[in-house]
């Protein structure tokens, strides 16, 4: 592509005009992976910064670089104020504007993003659509599926992804949009439709430096959303009105709104719910019109989750009808409240619950209909918020009758002091088993008829972080050997 096309999206760059002339054939942003041809987009990092490999880059073969400030090599160099936000609009212009053609809705907020992008992903094909998925678990698009590394990708894998869709005559893309992508830029690139947003509490502070910096992050999908796209569109803000954090949401777009909730009056409610053993009851109220829900989805949080999906389904012109029969016949996702059966007289329950917020819900929700102890196993991450330890290790002493507290991708940290951060100030009995594997052992074998013990964490993962290696390890799977075994040699 001509490097005249490509910067013609750039608000403001400096560069020498013999520019203009020059043709790339690919954008990099990692010097490892540069190839002949390509452009280099120097980026700063968390751990390193691109400046840095420039020389390497223009080794591998780079004809031209952009960066921040000046940098010494024998191909020109594209001087501009940000080179992240450059980088998601060059990408973007790279790969044709694909968000342009692509019904685009953005999910932010710190629980419930990968439950709503799946209910959405389930509504818009019953709705003969053909969709795409991108977050926590892997990228979707159409039946092909892609590993992920991050929940967001980065602006260059992001844009390919979405020309991937355009190619595969995706109709709809329904993405996650976590705090770090907003503050990296990495959907700076995108033309939303929709953009969702959750509820806000306390995760990440290792890398916000306090709530209100957290929030302004998540609130940039909304300032985002209409600016400078596709004005002819009409664009929606999707929000929970119930969250405190709302009146913030609500203030940093300009574009339609449209509220969800079930405390406060709301366009989209729930009424007369009720939370039972196999899923939730409620009227769907909305602005098209009523109809009766009766999903096996648990907990209220799912309720919530169905709402927001909803209002982008209305707001998308899909029939109540096809909204209602989704709901119904949901699967669920992998690793969140997915129960493990192998015919135990006592309840055993994988999720992905990793914060104060998403924990409590999940064991108030598993008390609603337990007739013995509630049980818990769970840990927390290495190299992540410090602050919600102690948070999380109390939530599950205040929602549970018993607490084994175990390992969560230690990562880089000492699971020793990771314990250390969790029961400091704790009052009241509960073990530590670091094995993961033994913890959930002990669990299921103290359970007794009628207990439940919910093994809260890791949901889909299929790896436990130790000292950087990943080593193969899957909560449901575990959980079915040992009450396999059990089944195999009665105790
Ligand atoms: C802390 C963080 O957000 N890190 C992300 C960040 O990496 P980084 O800033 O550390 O990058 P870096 O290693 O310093 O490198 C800077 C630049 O130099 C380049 N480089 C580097 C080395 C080299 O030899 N040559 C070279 O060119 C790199 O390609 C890069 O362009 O940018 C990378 C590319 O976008 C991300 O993959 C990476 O996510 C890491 C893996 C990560 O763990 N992030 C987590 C915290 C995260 O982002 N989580 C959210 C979800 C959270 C949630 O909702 O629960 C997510 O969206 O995944
Ligand atoms: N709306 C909600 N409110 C509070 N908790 C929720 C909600 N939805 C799901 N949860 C809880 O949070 C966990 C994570 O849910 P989900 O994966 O949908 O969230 P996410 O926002 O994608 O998380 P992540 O940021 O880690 O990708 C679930 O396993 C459940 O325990
Ligand atoms: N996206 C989250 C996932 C946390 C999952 C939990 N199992 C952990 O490792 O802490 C993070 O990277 O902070
Ligand atoms: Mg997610």
């Amino acid at each position: 592509m001509k490097m005249k096309k490509l910067l013609e999206t750039l608000p403001y760059y400096q560069a020498s005009s013999s520019i203009a002339k020059l043709s790339v054939t690919g954008i990099s942003m990692d010097s490892r992976a540069t190839q002949p041809g390509d452009l280099f987009v120097c980026i700063r990092g968390i751990e390193a910064d691109g400046h840095r490999f420039v020389p390497q880059a223009v080794q591998m073969g780079a004809k031209a670089v952009v960066a921040e400030e000046p940098v010494k090599c024998d191909v020109p160099v594209i001087l501009v104020n940000d080179t992240t936000r450059a980088l998601a609009m060059l990408s973007s212009t790279f790969y044709g504007f694909p968000t342009e053609d692509l019904h685009l809705i953005g999910v932010t907020g710190t629980n419930g993003k990968t439950t709503i992008t799946y209910l959405l992903d389930e509504i818009f094909q019953n709705h003969r659509q053909t969709t795409g998925v991108i977050g926590t678990i892997q990228v979707k698009i159409g039946e092909e599926t892609f590993p992920v590394k991050n929940t967001t990708p980065d602006a260059l894998s992001l844009q390919r992804y979405f020309y991937k869709m355009r190619k595969a005559k995706v109709d709809t893309a329904v993405m996650e949009v976590s705090s770090h992508a907003l503050d990296q830029g990495r959907v700076y690139g995108c033309d939303f439709d929709i953009a969702i947003f959750t509820n806000l509490t306390q995760d990440h502070l290792d890398y916000h430096s306090n709530f209100d910096d957290y929030l302004r992050a998540k609130s940039l999908l909304f300032a985002q959303l209409g600016n400078g796209y596709n004005r002819g569109r009409d664009k929606f803000a999707i929000i929970n009105i119930d969250s405190p954090s709302a009146p913030r949401f609500i203030r940093s777009t300009s574009q339609r709104l449209l509220t969800y909730g079930v405390e406060k009056r709301a366009d989209i409610m729930a009424e007369d719910y009720r939370l039972t053993e196999k899923g939730t009851v409620f009227t769907l109220c909305t602005p098209v019109g009523e109809v009766d829900i009766e999903s096996p989805l648990m907990g209220l949080f799912n309720i919530y989750n169905m709402l927001a999906a909803a209002g982008a389904a209305i707001t998308s012109g899909v029939p109540l009808e096809t909204i209602r029969s989704s709901f119904e016949q949901s699967t669920g996702v992998r690793g969140r409240f997915e129960s493990v059966r192998e015919g135990q007289p006592f309840g055993v329950v994988v999720d992905y619950a990793h914060t104060p917020d998403s924990l409590e819900n999940v064991l108030k929700t598993i008390r609603e209909f337990c007739e013995g102890k509630v049980r818990v196993v769970v840990g927390c991450g290495g190299d992540r918020d410090r602050s919600k330890r102690p948070l999380m290790a109390q939530v599950a002493m205040n929602e549970a009758d018993e607490v084994i507290f175990t390992t969560d991708n230690p990562r880089t940290e000492e699971p020793r002091q990771i314990f250390k951060d969790m029961t400091n100030h704790l009052k009241g009995s509960y073990e530590v088993i670091e094995d993961r594997k033994k913890a959930i052992g002990e669990a299921i074998h103290q359970a007794r008829p009628g207990d439940i013990v919910l093994i809260a964490g890791k949901g889909h993962e299929t790896y436990q972080e130790i000292d950087g290696i990943r080593h193969h390890f899957d909560d449901c799977e575990v959980a079915r050997e040992i009450l396999t075994s059990m089944k195999e040699r009665p105790s």
